[in-house]
């Protein structure tokens, strides 16, 4: 793990200077939310917690990051004599990683002396809002895929190593079975998974004699890529020839790859040959430019595939590449007294919720399917029946009386301690999994599906509208 404390922009640094001289005995608490679902989705997983926590167990500064901000001419000598001693003294409430968050709830809060808190700024949202999208475009992807797996591929495309590496962490949170990027899967604990590349195939004299090749290497993992000269009167005949061999040697073939062409017709032709051939069990992996649109097409049309191999659409989230959570000022506290903060905006949607605040999901007792969740100030307690209007600035400012739900705190408070923060994906996975089972089905379809209520309660909404009448 590297330190990243210097993450961040210039600008939370010249803050952070200020509110050191003038504000030394303010804490403040910042909320992280999002307002937008990237691909006109529902929900976002939130993901990367971990790696934040690592960070803020790590956050101090060098002797050469100290002489950089000398150098820099900048600030007091006195706020960088306090970043060369910092002690972080900050409180993290988050939901567990996996867990789907909605539209302009908390899903992340930050509590501590307002510099150090408004230092965390740019670092938190660079990690959360990369490790969110990705996981979040992942979860579209196993959704279109429909119970197969999907090998995430996406290393030679991602933006970048940390994007490649963070990136398929990221995708085993939505879902992915594997990854091909050998130092994810190291790091993070991850399958390991691939096939070949055309330069194999390329390298030998003809492409029997390669797949020969690589069947006497790995006579048990051997899925041949089939798509090099022509995928049915070559590809797929000699990968035939190649699975007889193995089997007569007492091996069990794996399958092929096809990577170009209508896929549709191709991997229906490979599936009949291979099965005429008695190779039922022979699995059919297919890649190139793979998005949940063009899965849910290739399986509309009936292709008979087992595995998708996807790399630049997801790692990159290439049709929705930006998930812009946000990290805003609710509340400042100076001699024990709380303040809440808004900030207004002629676009309402940029109006924030202010106060320091709560997030419960709320469930039906019958079913324990959850069909809300709901802001709260943190100073109120839940009664059986809660007066709520919708967060959503856009709807229509109706009171709903909410009653008979079981309601579950989500955002939790999380030490600052790396060792006692979730690390294990596929635990994370499988968590995640449990939190999408409970939301309704609809909300979780790809295209136009139902949006979720995000509520916040009548006493928070009072205090929004007092804090704008009176700004
Ligand atoms: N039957 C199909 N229906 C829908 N989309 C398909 C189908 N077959 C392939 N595609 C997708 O169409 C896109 C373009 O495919 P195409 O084969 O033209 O790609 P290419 O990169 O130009 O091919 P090649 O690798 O052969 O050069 C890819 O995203 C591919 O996954
Ligand atoms: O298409 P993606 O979803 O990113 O999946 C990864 C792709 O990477 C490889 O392509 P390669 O780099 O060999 O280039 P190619 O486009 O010529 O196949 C492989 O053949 C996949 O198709
Ligand atoms: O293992 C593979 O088949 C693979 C890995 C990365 C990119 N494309 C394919």
């Amino acid at each position: 793990m590297r330190n990243l404390s210097l993450l961040t922009d210039l600008y939370e640094y010249s803050m952070a200077n200020g509110f050191d001289a003038e504000l030394p005995n303010t804490r403040a608490t910042f909320d992280v939310f999002y307002r937008k679902v990237p691909d006109q989705g529902s929900f976002v997983l939130a993901a990367g917690l971990k790696q934040i926590i690592d960070q803020l167990a790590d956050f101090h500064f060098s002797d050469s990051d100290l002489t950089y901000f000398r150098s820099l001419n900048l600030w007091r000598p006195a706020f960088i004599d306090h970043l060369a001693t910092l002690t972080l003294d900050c409180h993290v409430h988050a939901v567990p990683e996996g867990t789907p968050v909605f539209p302009r709830e908390p899903l992340m809060t930050i509590e501590g002396p307002i510099a150090q808190a408004q230092l965390l700024e740019t670092l938190i949202l660079n990690i959360l809002n990369h490790q969110s999208l990705i996981a979040t475009k992942t979860r579209r992807m196993v959704f279109a895929a429909k119970g197969r797996p999907i090998m995430e591929f996406g290393a030679r495309r991602a933006q970048g190593p940390d994007s490649a590496v963070y990136g398929a962490r990221a995708a085993v949170i939505g879902g992915a079975a594997s990854t091909s990027d050998v130092l994810a899967a190291k790091l993070f604990h991850i399958p390991v998974a691939g096939t070949m590349a055309h330069s194999w195939i390329e390298a030998f004299p003809d492409e029997l004699t390669a797949f020969r090749k690589w069947a006497a290497l790995y006579p048990d993992n051997s899925a041949l890529l089939v798509a090099t000269y022509d995928v049915l009167t070559s590809g797929v005949p000699n990968a035939i020839t190649v699975f007889k061999e193995l089997r007569a040697a007492g091996h069990h073939p794996v399958g092929i790859r096809i990577d170009s062409g209508d896929i549709a017709t191709l991997s229906r032709d490979a599936r009949h040959l291979l099965d005429a051939a008695g190779f039922q069990d022979t699995k059919i992996t297919i890649s190139n430019a793979l998005d949940e649109s063009v899965m849910t097409s290739l399986l509309d049309q009936g292709a008979p595939i087992d595995n998708f191999g996807i790399g630049e659409k997801l790692i990159t989230s290439a049709s929705a590449p930006v998930l812009s959570g946000v990290y805003k000022l609710a509340a400042i506290e100076t001699d024990g007294q709380v303040i809440p903060k808004i900030k207004i905006s002629d676009s309402r949607e940029k109006v924030t919720i202010p106060g320091q605040k709560q997030l419960y999901r709320l469930y039906r007792k019958s079913t324990r399917e959850a069909f809300a969740d709901l802001i709260t100030g943190s100073d109120e307690q839940l009664s059986n029946t809660v007066a709520v209007v919708d967060s959503n600035p856009l709807s229509v400012n109706r009171v709903h009386h909410l009653s008979s739900f079981d309601a579950e705190l989500i955002l939790l408070e999380t030490p600052i301690d790396p060792a006692q923060c979730p690390s294990d994906v596929h635990a994370i996975r499988q968590y995640s999994q449990q939190r999408l089972a409970e939301l309704p089905a609809a909300t979780q379809r790809l295209v136009n599906p139902d949006s979720y209520h995000v509520y916040m309660t009548t006493g928070l909404a009072d205090l929004q509208h007092n804090l704008i009448a009176r700004a």
